[in-house]
């Protein structure tokens, strides 16, 4: 047997055509502010990718590249000034900030109305209560993407291997926001294969190459790579999933690297810019 590939593309491309026509339907075209510090080339190349979609959907963006030793008032001045704008819809504080900047303190203070990365403490309270209307880009693109394939999630067992604040931990909520039984694993869980080979739904976010290998999955199940990892073959530079290329062969399913889910991510900033700037219109 060998997996179905997962692009993201169609669902991206389905998903950004809605949004242009969202846009097209608001009073003025939404902006999204995105903020950067440092040079950190992933950073650069994130943000750059996010500024360029922004614009292909009708979004005004501008992005703010600071130096890397800007403070944190400095920074905390500008969120403040951006939260204050009414022409601004959505800010996006691109993580991670460099050591001198408490990321919480960044993340408490982006108003929770533009916050279109979900990562606000507001938010995130929302979410786990299944009600928030801006919900972390990476998991809720997921989510688009296994509707987009007619994957079932009620009823079904999804395991997250990884417990970030950006990926694992809000995939999770989000699943059981739509009754899927949900089990998070981690490096500390005890015999991790057993766990993932549970998993009717396996969705893997743990930043480790290759590290989901065939036998750990259930033959026939879903599998989402979440995993950026660029590495060295042979001399070549090359960027590779959390998931073994063999897993192939076993799963029903799977998302490419690259091409997967990366690509849902910047769509569904796309669609949380458009959802921001429509509850600030109705709030006018
Ligand atoms: N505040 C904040 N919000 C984020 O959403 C956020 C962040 N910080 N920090 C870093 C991560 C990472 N991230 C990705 C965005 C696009 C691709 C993407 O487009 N990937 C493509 C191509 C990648 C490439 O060629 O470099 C793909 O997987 O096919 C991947 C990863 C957003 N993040």
């Amino acid at each position: 047997m060998t997996a179905t590939p997962l692009p993201g593309k169609p669902v991206a491309d389905t998903l950004l055509s809605a949004v242009t026509e969202r846009v097209r339907a608001l009073p003025r075209p939404p902006r999204l502010a995105l903020v950067r510090v440092g040079e950190d080339p992933a950073s650069v190349s994130y943000v750059r990718s996010k500024d360029k979609k922004a614009g292909q959907v009708g979004i005004e963006s501008e992005v703010h590249a600071l130096p890397e030793d800007t403070s944190q008032e400095a920074l905390l001045a500008l969120i403040a000034r951006l939260n204050a704008d009414p022409g601004v819809s959505g800010i996006l504080v691109q993580l991670p900030l460099p050591a001198q900047i408490d990321e919480a303190a960044v993340l408490l203070a982006v108003d929770p109305a533009k916050d279109v990365d979900g990562f606000h403490p507001y938010n995130v309270a929302q979410m786990w209560a299944g009600r928030a209307r801006l919900n972390p880009c990476t998991p809720a693109g997921i989510l688009e993407l296994l509707d987009f394939y007619h994957v079932p999630v009620a009823g079904q067992r999804a395991v997250v291997v990884g417990r970030s604040e950006i990926v694992g931990r809000p995939m999770a909520a989000l699943l059981l926001g739509r009754d899927a039984t949900v089990t998070v694993a981690h490096s500390r869980t005890a015999d991790l294969g057993a766990v993932t080979r549970e998993a009717d739904i396996l969705v893997v976010a743990v930043g480790r190459p290759q590290f989901i290998t065939p036998e750990m999955v259930k033959p026939g199940a879903t599998v989402i790579d979440v995993g950026i990892n660029r590495i060295e073959i042979g001399g070549q530079a090359r960027m590779v999933g959390d998931v073994h290329p063999g897993v192939a062969e076993v799963a029903g399913g799977l998302t490419p690297v690259p091409g997967g889910v990366g690509l849902m991510t910047v769509a569904q900033l796309m669609a949380n810019t458009v959802t921001a700037a429509e509850l600030l219109a109705r709030a006018e």
